[in-house]
């Protein structure tokens, strides 16, 4: 049942205009295809896919610049790159990382929740609650290679994965910051977090909008490891080595048993979830600390 409303929601998401054409983008032949057995990069126009078939592996980099922000097009892309890998028994595995140097992904998308109707909202919330429940379930081994900086719902797309390698850069920070931007992590994007490295450590981070420095990262335990920048896509590799040597029906099952009733919840609670969203949002209070936030960005330049 819940599959189904995924469905629709991914279905409808594929008959919109700018997604039409996305289900391939053939390109060149990537340099990571497998000893060139000739399978083409494919994706879209924001997510490239550079697929090893040998290894049963594709490396899925997002591109949307300048930051990667997590707009409804870029999410739905993702998507569809995702159901396409995940419908190809050639692959077992998929490393994310970014194709924007020094940012994983700026989070969500802040114009897709400023100043905009309540059913902008409604479909903006949907693709995100979609785009986790995807990830968080995927019965692909899904790592991150985290090559930039990477708040708020950057950093929950990394908490989806099943193992993170962070660089080793000062400027690559990674934590749920939303109450930095007067903004409520909802509770799935909690749940997830203290999955990952507990209560108490998730309660502090949360509140205080922290964004851990690389050695904090590691220590606390929102990255799984840290590595000198150069050595993050060949660490992403190595690790996926490791976890695709493990049979896969017992892999996924066992994720499945650990991760179901973190997603359940959400899925039991999908309407009320959109409500809640779409009300906390349209709070004039919250407009006004979001274009205040985009502002101060802006203005950083200048
Ligand atoms: C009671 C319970 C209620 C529950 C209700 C639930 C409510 C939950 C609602 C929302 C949850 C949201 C989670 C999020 O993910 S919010 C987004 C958080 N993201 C951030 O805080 C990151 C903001 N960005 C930055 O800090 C920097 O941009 C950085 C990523 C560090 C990159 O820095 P730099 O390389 O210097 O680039 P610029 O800052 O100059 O940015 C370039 C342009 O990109 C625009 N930008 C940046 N981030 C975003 C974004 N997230 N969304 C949209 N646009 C973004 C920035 O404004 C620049 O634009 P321009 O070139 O036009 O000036």
């Amino acid at each position: 049942m819940a599959l189904a409303v995924g469905m629709r929601v991914l279905t409808r998401a594929l008959l919109r205009p700018w997604a039409r054409g996305l289900r391939v983008a053939p390109g060149r032949t990537g340099p990571a295809a497998g000893g060139g057995d000739g399978m083409r990069c494919f994706g879209s126009p924001r997510v490239l896919v550079e697929p090893d078939p040998a290894a049963g592996v594709a490396v899925v980099k997002m591109r949307n610049p300048p930051v990667n922000s997590l707009s409804l097009e870029f999410l739905t892309e993702l998507l569809i790159s995702l159901e396409k890998l995940e419908n190809d028994k050639t692959f077992h595995g998929i490393i994310l990382t970014s194709d924007c140097p020094g940012i994983f992904s700026a989070g969500l998308d802040l114009t897709e929740m400023c100043g905009r109707k309540p059913e902008h909202y409604v479909e903006y919330w949907k693709a995100v609650q979609e785009t986790w429940l995807r990830f968080y379930l995927s019965n692909l081994v899904v790592i991150a290679a985290i090559n930039g900086v990477s708040p708020a719902g950057g950093c929950l797309l990394s908490l989806t994965c099943d193992y993170r390698v962070l660089a080793n850069n000062p400027k690559y920070t990674i934590g749920l910051n939303e109450t930095l931007l007067g903004i409520v992590a909802p509770f799935w994007f909690k749940d997830t977090m203290v999955n990952t490295i507990g209560h108490r450590a998730t309660e502090r981070a949360l509140q205080l909008g922290l964004l851990f420095p690389p050695a904090e990262a590691l220590r606390v335990g929102v990255v799984d490891q840290v590595v000198p920048e150069d050595q993050v896509q060949s660490t992403a590799r190595s690790v996926m080595a490791q976890w695709l040597a493990i049979p896969d029906h017992a892999r996924q099952l066992t994720k499945t048993l650990m991760r179901k009733p973190t997603a359940d919840r959400l899925l039991t609670e999908r309407d009320a979830d959109i409500q809640t969203f779409v009300r906390f949002i349209c709070r004039d209070s919250v407009q006004k600390s979001l274009h205040a936030y985009l502002e101060k960005l802006k203005q950083k330049k200048g």
